[in-house]
Order: structure tokens, then sequence, then C-alpha cells
């Protein structure tokens, strides 16, 4: 037999859909695989092993070759530009990037300050626009900083829009949609195409089935 495909799953929110799909798919991560607190887990009648990772660093994991497969957010992927392909959008936990802050605040010209875990993905989205900003790295609750006069502005991911509107926020501008993606390590690619190509042809039969 081959070896095991290897497959980095988002620990989180993303996890039960990712696992849903992938159980639809025909790959059952059983039921039990969130709630444990095994990082390795292995399905040999599947000739699968699946690692828990934290989302941010499922790319990481993909990129190395350390898992052939991975389910990333596009946002992670956005931001990490990372050499992996993308070879699916598994259309799976929706929600997007927006620059959000106070109401009736303006944004001054000189150097305004945008709060986020996304870097890149802000400073591209400025620089593109030809404002000049100064970035707040921060790792979570991003919506704090305009309340207590720290940024300016905020570029966070905005789902159901509650946190914005439990916070007295307003969104300005969405900079990008975002889904799940299916990666995949570009040496793997080649060296088990055939295992890979199946998964990734079983997950688009789940998916067209499902958008029928
Ligand atoms: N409301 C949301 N907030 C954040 N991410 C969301 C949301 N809805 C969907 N997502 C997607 O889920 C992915 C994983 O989010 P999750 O919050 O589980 O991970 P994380 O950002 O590493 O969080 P934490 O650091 O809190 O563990 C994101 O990369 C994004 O693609
Ligand atoms: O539009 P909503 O449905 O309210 O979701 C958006 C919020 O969810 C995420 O935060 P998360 O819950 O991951 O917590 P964090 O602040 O620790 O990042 C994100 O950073 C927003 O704050």
């Amino acid at each position: 037999m081959n070896k095991p495909l290897t497959i980095a799953m988002p620990k989180g929110r993303i996890y039960e859909e990712a696992a849903a799909l992938m159980k639809q798919a025909g790959y059952d991560l059983g039921a039990e695989s969130e709630k444990s607190r095994k990082l390795i887990l292995e399905f040999p009648e599947q000739n699968i092993q699946i690692m828990m990772a934290k989302p941010m660093d499922v790319v990481t994991y993909v990129e190395y070759g350390a898992a052939d497969i991975g389910i990333a957010g596009k946002d992670v992927l956005l931001e990490q530009d990372r050499d992996v392909y993308e070879v699916l959008d598994l259309k799976i936990s929706p929600c997007y990037i927006a620059v959000a802050g106070l109401p009736n605040q303006p944004l001054s010209r000189i150097a305004p300050k945008i709060a986020t875990k996304y870097p890149k993905v802000a400073s591209d989205y400025f620089r593109e626009k030809g404002a000049q900003i100064e970035i707040i790295p921060l790792n979570g609750s991003i919506e704090l900083a305009p309340l207590i006069g720290l940024a300016d502005r905020i570029v966070d991911i905005v789902s159901t829009g509650r946190t914005l509107k439990e916070n007295g926020l307003i969104e300005y501008e969405k900079i990008a949609d975002i889904t799940s993606r299916l990666i995949v390590n570009p040496v793997s690619y080649r060296l088990k195409s055939s295992e890979i190509d199946e998964m990734v042809q079983n997950l688009s039969d789940v998916m067209e089935v499902k958008s029928s």
C-alpha cells in the first residue's frame, strides 16, 4: 500500500464543516477527532493521516511538505502568499475581510493607524488605493482598537456582523470574500498525483451535488 496521504486540518471554527465535507466525500475522520487532544490521527483503512493544526499554520505544514494537503481560509492564503497549490474552493466557512471603524470618522490623510491581524492584506489594500498607513498588529479582539483610540480603522473578518454592531462600529469597505480552500504541496502533487486527484474529485463531486 502507498504511504498515507497526510492532511493538515484546521482546528477551531472551520473544523466541523470541513470534517463533514470530508465525510461526505468518503473520508471519515471520526466523530471524536476534534475533541481528542491527539494531534496526529491515523485512519489506516482509508490510507490517510490527519494533523490537527492552528488554522493560520495549515499553510506552513503544507508548504514544507509535513502535510500533503490542507484546508485553509482564503484569508490565510492572502496573508501568507506561500508556495502551495490552491486546488479547490470548498465554499465552507464563508465570511469576508472588511475595513471598519467608528461611524462619522473620515480617514485622516496622514498615516492613519490600521489595527489588524492581516498586516499584508491591509497594506496591499491601502497601497493599491495610494494611501500611506501605519499598521498596528494585533492577534484578536481587533474591534477594541478603534473604541479606545488605538487605531482609526480595523481590517478584520466579518461574518454575521454582530461584533461590529455590538461595538458600535460600521463597515467602510469590503476587501475580499473568504471561503476555505483545499491546498496541496507542489511536490506531493507530483509524487501522489493519483491519490490527490481522487480526493479532489471526490470533494468536487460532493460540492456539485450540494450546489445542484
Ligand atoms: N467569524 C469569523 N471569524 C474568524 N474567522 C472566520 C469567521 N468565519 C469564518 N472564518 C474562517 O475561519 C478561519 C479560522 O478561524 P478561527 O477563528 O478558527 O481561527 P484563528 O483565526 O486561528 O482563531 P484563534 O486564534 O481564535 O484560534 C479563518 O481563517 C476564516 O477563514
Ligand atoms: O461578524 P461576526 O460574526 O461577529 O464575526 C467576526 C468576528 O469573529 C472573529 O473574531 P474571533 O471570534 O475569532 O475572536 P478574536 O477577536 O479572538 O479574533 C473576527 O476577528 C471578528 O471579531
